[in-house]
């Protein structure tokens, strides 16, 4: 089973008389642990693929399979569920809810889902110590550094247990050193979690941390190729 599959996936804006094509034809493959690096010029439609990959726009034409289920053929309210259930999205503002700690924005997630908040509690408490904040547990947004609150929110996208992670520029408002130690642990969370991660990204030199390497350029996706350094 493929974690996400979009099939010949067209995306189009109205743009004054005529239309701005986003995504031309895109094709795109990801297996369950495999981790791709999404690069290319601003503008080149990357964003909207993360977007169309998280259901959160719907195609023009075209499939978008995730876990099997063809996402396009689905009601707003079983579209919902699906990314509830089965994607993690992570963008580069954390987004954390400023008068929660790190281990109630976890939790919160779960509840919502409705899971008991002592199952809850625990998955957060696993997660915190897996992103490396065990001793941040009762910390809130404020006193957390950058790189600290970025990993809270990779915990909070990995509650559900996702099939597909989907993480824009994760490194954008980071230095070197924290930016390097996010890559790896969505690497090592790839890894663990056997779970299909793309991330977009403009620091090429986090690529070969990663499996595979597609380009976009002008809506249109090159085919994946091994994210070996210098092979992009
Ligand atoms: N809601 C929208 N309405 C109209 N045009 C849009 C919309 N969203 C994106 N676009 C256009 O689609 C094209 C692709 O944009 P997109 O944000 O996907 O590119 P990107 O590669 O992610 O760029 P960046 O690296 O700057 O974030 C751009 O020309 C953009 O202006």
């Amino acid at each position: 089973m493929t974690a996400l599959n979009l099939i010949n996936v067209t995306l189009q804006y109205p743009d004054g008389d005529g239309v701005m094509t986003a995504l031309d034809a895109v094709n795109l493959t990801v297996h369950p642990g495999q981790f791709v690096s999404l690069v290319g010029p601003s503008g080149s439609g990357k964003s909207s693929l993360l977007a169309v990959a998280a259901t959160l726009v719907k195609p023009t034409s075209g499939l978008v399979m995730i876990d099997g289920v063809d996402a396009t053929a689905l009601s707003e309210k079983e579209l919902a569920s699906l990314r509830r259930d089965k994607v993690g999205i992570i963008f580069q503002q954390p987004n954390l809810l400023a008068s929660l700690t790190a281990s109630e924005q976890l939790i919160i997630t779960d509840h919502l889902r409705g899971k008991s908040l002592k199952a809850a509690a625990v998955r957060a408490a696993e997660l915190l110590d897996l992103v490396g904040l065990a001793d941040c547990a009762g910390k809130r947004p404020h006193q957390l550094s950058g790189g600290q609150r970025q990993r809270v929110n990779i915990a909070r996208a990995l509650m559900a247990d996702p099939k597909l992670l989907l993480v824009d520029e994760p490194t954008a408002a980071l230095d070197h050193a924290r930016s390097d130690s996010i890559v790896r642990l969505l690497r090592k969370v790839s890894d663990e979690f056997n779970v299909a991660t793309i991330m977009v990204t403009h620091d090429t030199e986090f690529v070969p941390l990663t499996d595979l390497v597609a380009t976009m350029r002008d809506g249109v996706l090159t085919a994946p190729v091994p994210a070996l350094a210098g092979s992009f």
